[in-house]
């Protein structure tokens, strides 16, 4: 069955203009689909254009060159713009920069006052999502009052009240603690289980591991693309792009280097272990014991 996209990037060029003289031109004809229900993780080293590309997704920023189509919409159309950011939605680095409210529950709510729900759908709406993040029992307290993984967690149940198809994460995690970036990260597989589609820009390798796939960016181009075990297979191409790979595939390869029977395509701790485990039997058959 061919795959849906949802969202079409199309031959997108786009420069920051600072003032008349200085121009930084930033994204460089980058075309991609992100399909409907995939888990998507865009990587790069700092500069390299993530976050410019991931505002082009729901008409944050628009394209001086190229389109952007989500569902068919042009992401020019200004008149449609709510059209486009309920059915795509963004949650940024800083948790406190998203938080509008003094109550939690009437921050979940604010997109859809903006869009004039009636009374008794925003209620449920509110529920579901507060309910989809596990931040029920907080909804009457203010926001200040929450952990930055939790208050992540608001920002994102103010956009799945807006019930979008896709979910941008730019960065979410980056400001949190492990515990918070756990919190988040639980949350995100959930919905992606669920059928969200999600599209991760993150520095955190292990995040990348769990992506279906992976793009990798570097001067505004998109320059790798693939699984993450293909991508993270590459590790002196990433080496070059300055970027890391997990710490499974990191100490695989080392042990790779030692005993070529230790596989190298490993990106979950977990596969170091079962690995140990395979090669233990394996020894253990061959001695006859
Ligand atoms: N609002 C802005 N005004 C001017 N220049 C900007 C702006 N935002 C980003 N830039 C510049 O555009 C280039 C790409 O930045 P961008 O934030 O898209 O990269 P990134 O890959 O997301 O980086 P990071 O990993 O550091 O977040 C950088 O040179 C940056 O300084």
């Amino acid at each position: 069955m061919a795959k849906e996209a949802i969202i079409r990037v199309e031959q997108v060029a786009f420069s920051y203009q600072m003032n008349q003289e200085q121009v930084i031109p930033v994204l460089h004809d980058v075309s991609l689909e992100v399909y409907s229900g995939e888990y998507l993780a865009i990587i790069g080293h700092n500069g390299s254009g993530k976050s410019t590309l991931s505002k082009h997704l729901n008409g944050i920023l628009t394209p001086q060159q190229g389109d952007v189509w989500v569902n068919g919409i042009n992401t020019r159309e200004k008149a449609r713009i709510y059209e486009i950011r309920s059915q795509v939605g963004m949650v940024f680095q800083h948790p406190d920069n998203q938080i509008v409210a003094t109550i939690v529950e009437d921050d979940v709510a604010f997109g859809l006052e903006n869009l004039g729900v009636p009374a008794a759908e925003m209620n449920e709406r509110v529920n579901f999502a507060l309910e989809a993040v596990g931040m029920s029992e907080f909804r009457h307290r203010p926001p200040h009052h929450l952990s930055g993984g939790q208050k992540q967690r608001v920002a994102i149940a103010g956009i799945l009240a807006m019930k979008p198809q896709c979910l941008v994460l730019d960065e979410a995690t980056s400001m949190l603690d492990s515990y918070g970036r756990q919190e988040i990260l639980s949350v995100v597989r959930k919905l992606h289980q669920e059928g969200m589609t999600i599209v991760t820009v993150t520095h955190h390798m292990s995040e990348v591991a769990e992506a279906d796939r992976v793009l990798v960016m570097e001067g505004g181009q998109i320059v790798m693309e693939g699984t993450p075990r293909e991508i993270f297979a590459q590790q002196e191409r990433l080496h070059e792009l300055h970027l890391d790979v997990p710490d499974a595939s990191r100490i695989a390869g080392l042990v790779h280097a030692k005993n070529p029977a230790f596989s190298s395509a490993i990106i979950h701790n977990q596969e170091i272990i079962d690995e140990v485990k395979r090669l233990h039997l394996r020894r253990a058959e061959a001695s006859g014991t």
